[in-house]
């Protein structure tokens, strides 16, 4: 379990370099004068940003095989979590984040270009209106419910497609309600930064 900010740290050093760390110290400072301005992120996560972002987007990418080539799809970035954190963790790769809230866009841009993310783009929309892609990797977090979630993304995905969603402490109940067809497909993973929240993973094309 990842339970302080050093570990958080020592973490994700483990899965890039220094570079990537100090590109995440300059995101978590403007993250903190940005929410001074709009509610980026709650007030009380900001003490532990390493834990609750930063680590918390970052554990995602074991999940996924390393080979894996495509864009990553992130829905509803809002802040950038988990979608910011994988891109700067995965410069070779595309990652796109989806966002439909004009302020939150603004930040996202302004993120990419102060981090220098050459390989991340914003679909700066509703999920409904983004012209259908096929995406190597799905993720969301806090984004809807995971009936929903299928449903609004089930047209990106394809055979290959690998789900990450962190689903906090709802996640097993989540997929246990799922269709059984679609409940064959995923399975939890445990949280390293909550006890009790779990990460729901699977792989496939979720729809006909
Ligand atoms: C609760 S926030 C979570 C933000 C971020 N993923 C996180 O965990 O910190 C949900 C975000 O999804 C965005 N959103 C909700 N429905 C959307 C849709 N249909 N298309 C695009 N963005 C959407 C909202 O604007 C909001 O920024």
């Amino acid at each position: 379990m990842i339970t302080n900010e050093e570990q958080a740290r020592t973490f994700i050093l483990g899965l890039s370099d220094n570079e990537t760390i100090e590109k995440l110290e300059l995101l978590a400072a403007a993250l903190r004068e940005e929410n001074e301005r709009q509610n980026l992120v709650s007030r009380g996560s900001l003490d532990g940003v390493w834990v609750r972002h930063f680590a918390d987007s970052a554990q995602l990418i074991p999940h996924v095989p390393r080979e894996t080539k495509g864009a990553w799809f992130d829905l509803g970035s809002g802040a950038g979590f988990p979608g910011l954190v994988l891109a700067l963790l995965r410069p070779e790769e595309p990652t796109v984040l989806v966002e439909s809230r004009k302020r939150r866009i603004g930040w996202l841009q302004a993120m990419i270009s102060k981090l220098e993310l050459a390989n991340c783009e914003i679909e700066g929309k509703r999920l409904e209106l983004v012209d259908t892609r096929k995406a190597a990797v799905i993720s969301a977090r806090a984004f809807a419910p995971l009936p929903k979630l299928l449903d609004l993304s089930a047209r990106f995905s394809t055979g290959r497609t690998y789900w990450v969603l962190p689903k906090g402490r709802s996640a097993a109940q989540e997929v246990e309600e799922l269709p059984r067809k679609l409940r064959k497909m995923f399975h939890v993973e445990h949280s390293k930064t909550d006890g009790e929240a779990g990460v729901v993973v699977g792989k496939g094309k979720v729809g006909a």
